[in-house]
């Protein structure tokens, strides 16, 4: 019956301005055709062929309406969009299921993992709004002056972070006492500044001026693609002078506050996990404390997870996952930091074949993202047309999840947090060709792992999918969705 429709040879003439575009039922019949002709070539059965038929010939009626009537302002371009419909129902049907196949391949390709179609549009459209709207909002263009530094927080091989404010404006002459310059306490009223986070790019470090210019990169990039799994960036600038903490020429790079600790911070508390239990789970109903450390310590996997998955989804592995570059928010959530070593595989960013820059604790046996004769990327361009074709053959965001296995025993077991232990369980792992269970029969560090032992040790189960080989880990899409966290 519905075949029958598709026979209909009524026409309808639209005039469009002063020419007429003919489009009729025998087109969109055609089109039926070539979509049910499709389904075959896809295996789909009779009805189910039909149905496609159906809907196609309803949707070529809908288009065809909308073009006419809404989508399209302009005349000529509202003739054009016609046009091109009447053009292809009037293909012969093999045709048409050639450019509706390809097309569907296409699209599937562009839209599959890292995201070409996506990496097209942050780009060439995203990147430049952000560019602009950064300035407008004067997060580009800051300058020394901008800021006072206050006390440090942390340092790394490549920077030193410390807390900071930035100056209103009117403060912002009055820039030091003698040769010193005043300390954040020494303004009136400096409570109420905003509080900043700054990290000063180690000029003598080898490597560090570029790992700060990939931070950067990095932090622009994220804010477009995943802003609440990473710290806010606000922007960099290059000191003028040298003065206190500036040195002329030096590079600083700019986030909000948004806290003081890192997740290495909470663990190396004796009180670890309980000491962010209240944080995480607010006042939540499960008194038994070992329950209330495994929820504990399930939220922190689930949100560093999380976090992960988004990064992964727009083809950026981070290359440096561990408690320190995980800051612990004044609200309580989990961000990533450091993404002086991260590689982003739409592009080819910092990917550089022969070099690992990584933390031994924390990286995977294989040492890299890619094969190592994975040969250096192409232009832009053409690395993101084949970047789903790389990403599909080596699974590189499973270099982050070994990095993840490794915090979660760690979470779940203190005598596996000093650095001699996590050496001693590398080279254990290594003579065991990185089977967990095979390690736990043999390991001397009698690591206390009840907590994963909780609801039918599927927590153990998921540490082992996690700190195995390459072949057998799971991606954090997959670890999301292990058992795990359905369980008590
Ligand atoms: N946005 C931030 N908020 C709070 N603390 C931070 C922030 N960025 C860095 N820190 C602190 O500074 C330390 C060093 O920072 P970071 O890891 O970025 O430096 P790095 O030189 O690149 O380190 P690495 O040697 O790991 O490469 C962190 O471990 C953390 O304690």
């Amino acid at each position: 019956m519905a075949d029958r429709n598709f026979s209909s040879s009524a026409l309808v003439s639209t005039s469009i301005g002063s020419r007429s575009v003919f489009l009729g039922r025998a087109g969109h019949g055609s089109l039926g055709f070539g979509f049910k002709a499709l389904g075959k070539s896809f295996g789909l059965g009779r009805s189910s062929r039909r149905n496609v038929a159906i809907c196609s010939v309803g949707i070529a009626e809908v288009l065809t309406d909308a073009i006419k009537n809404v989508v399209l302002e302009d005349d000529s371009a509202k003739q054009q969009g016609l046009e091109l419909l009447d053009s292809f129902s009037r293909l012969p049907d093999t045709s048409q299921v050639g450019v509706l196949g390809g097309s569907l391949l296409g699209w599937i390709y562009l839209t599959a993992k890292p995201g070409v179609f996506l990496g097209a549009v942050d780009a060439y459209f995203l990147a430049p709004v952000q560019a602009v709207l950064d300035r407008a909002l004067g997060r580009r263009g800051l300058k020394r002056s901008d800021f006072v530094v206050g006390q440090k927080l942390g340092e790394g091989s490549f920077g030193t972070v410390y807390a900071g404010a930035i100056l209103p404006k009117d403060f912002q002459q009055e820039q030091g006492i003698g040769k010193r310059s005043r300390r954040l306490e020494e303004y009136q009223g400096y409570k109420k500044f905003q509080k900043v986070t700054l990290k000063k790019v180690k000029m003598d470090v080898e490597g560090a001026l570029e790992s700060g210019e990939m931070e950067e990169w990095f932090n622009y990039r994220m804010a477009r693609a995943a802003p609440d799994v990473c710290a806010d960036f606000l922007g960099s600038f290059v000191a003028d002078s040298t003065r206190g903490q500036f040195v002329e020429g030096g590079k600083w790079l700019v986030w909000k506050y948004e806290g003081d600790s890192t997740l290495a911070d909470f663990m190396k508390d004796r009180r670890f996990p309980e000491n962010l239990a209240e944080p995480l789970l607010g006042r939540s109903r499960e008194k038994d404390p070992l329950k209330r450390k495994a929820l504990t310590i399930r939220k922190i996997l689930r949100e560093i997870l999380v976090a992960l998955k988004k990064m992964h989804a727009t083809g950026i592995v981070h290359r440096d996952v561990k408690p320190a570059n995980l800051v612990v928010t004044n609200k309580a959530k989990l961000k990533f930091i450091d993404f002086g070593a991260a590689t982003d595989l739409r592009v080819g960013k910092n990917y550089v074949p022969e070099r690992g820059m990584l933390d031994p604790d924390y990286c995977p046996p294989e040492l890299f993202v890619m094969p190592e004769e994975t040969p250096r990327p192409p232009p832009a361009p053409i690395a993101a047309l084949l970047s789903p074709i790389l990403w599909q053959l080596n699974s590189p965001d499973l270099f982050d999840m070994y990095s993840v296995g490794i915090i979660f025993l760690q979470m779940a077991s203190p005598n596996l947090r000093t650095p001699v232990a996590v050496e001693v369980m590398k080279k254990e792992l290594s003579e065991v060709n990185f089977d967990l269970k095979a390690w736990r029969k043999r390991t001397r560090l009698r690591p206390n792992l009840e907590l994963l032992e909780l609801g039918a040790g599927r927590g153990w189960e998921l540490a082992s999918r996690l700190v195995c080989e390459r072949r057998k880990r799971l991606s954090a899409a997959a670890a999301l969705r292990h058992p795990y966290f359905l369980s008590f």
